[in-house]
């Protein structure tokens, strides 16, 4: 479903390199559950930009089924994101003029889709939040927040769910509940699920878990991680 082919990409300041992936080769299959975990600061947000056609890579290439992303401009990769990509970031990322019905519509809207509202107040149901369709982000509390965010990242069943730290911004309880949610989803319509986290009790009810350090990716498992990058 998405491969990963001799991938390098650094960011440039000034006259400072920063490198986040020196070559790196990864394949994802349909339906997997992968997270990305590493030391803070290693490139995992830049990773899921690449995967989301949001970041160029400096050589090799993203292939999303079968299709590289390198050929596609501009318009066709937000035509691809439209219909094939759901993104889950860490602050929810709502609009705040919008109810939550009209936030976890509004991918199907931009389709032009004309059961939009109707598909997504039944995946509102199924988040939990039946009861709160009228409500504006503002008046949601942060886990809520969150179940309309996942709500409008799924409504139009894509591919591929990319998830920037999902349980980052809430607390314990909650955050665990989010992650249940997301698995469970997940479980339910096989799409393929990439999420950075810090969580390793999240992380290892993934199908893998990929660490990040120095440019690399390696298979891990769920152990704690030790400290944040140091500085260059
Ligand atoms: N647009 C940019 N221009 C220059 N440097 C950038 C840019 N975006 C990110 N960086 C740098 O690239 C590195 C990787 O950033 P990124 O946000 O991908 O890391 P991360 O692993 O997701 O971090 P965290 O776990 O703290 O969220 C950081 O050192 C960051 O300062």
């Amino acid at each position: 479903m998405i491969r990963l082919n001799r991938l390098s990409m650094h960011y440039a300041l000034g006259s400072t390199r920063i490198d986040i992936l020196r070559d790196v080769d990864l394949h994802i299959r349909a339906g997997e559950r992968v997270a990305i975990a590493g030391p803070s600061g290693t490139g995992k947000t830049s990773l899921l930009l690449l995967l989301a056609g949001l970041e160029r890579p400096a050589s090799g290439s993203v292939v999303f089924d079968g299709r590289s992303l390198d050929g596609l401009d501009r318009d066709q990769l937000a035509d691809l994101r439209r219909d094939h990509l759901g993104i889950v970031f860490q602050s929810f990322h709502l609009v705040p003029s919008l109810t939550a019905l009209d936030n976890a519509a509004l991918p199907l809207e931009i389709a032009g889709r004309r059961d939009a509202r109707e598909r997504a107040r039944a995946m509102l149901d199924k988040v939990g939040l039946g009861a709160r369709l009228d409500h504006y982000p503002g008046q949601l509390s942060g886990g809520e927040q969150q179940r309309v965010a996942i709500a409008r990242a799924l409504v139009h069943e894509p591919k591929l769910v990319l998830a920037d730290e999902p349980t980052g911004n809430l607390d314990g309880r909650t955050g665990a509940d989010i992650g249940e949610l997301l698995l469970n989803l997940n479980a339910e319509t096989s799409t393929t699920l990439v999420l950075v986290t810090h969580d390793m009790s999240f992380a290892a009810r993934c199908d893998r878990l990929l660490r990040l350090s120095g440019g690399r990716l390696s298979e891990g498992n769920a152990a704690p991680e030790t400290g944040d990058a140091q500085p260059a």
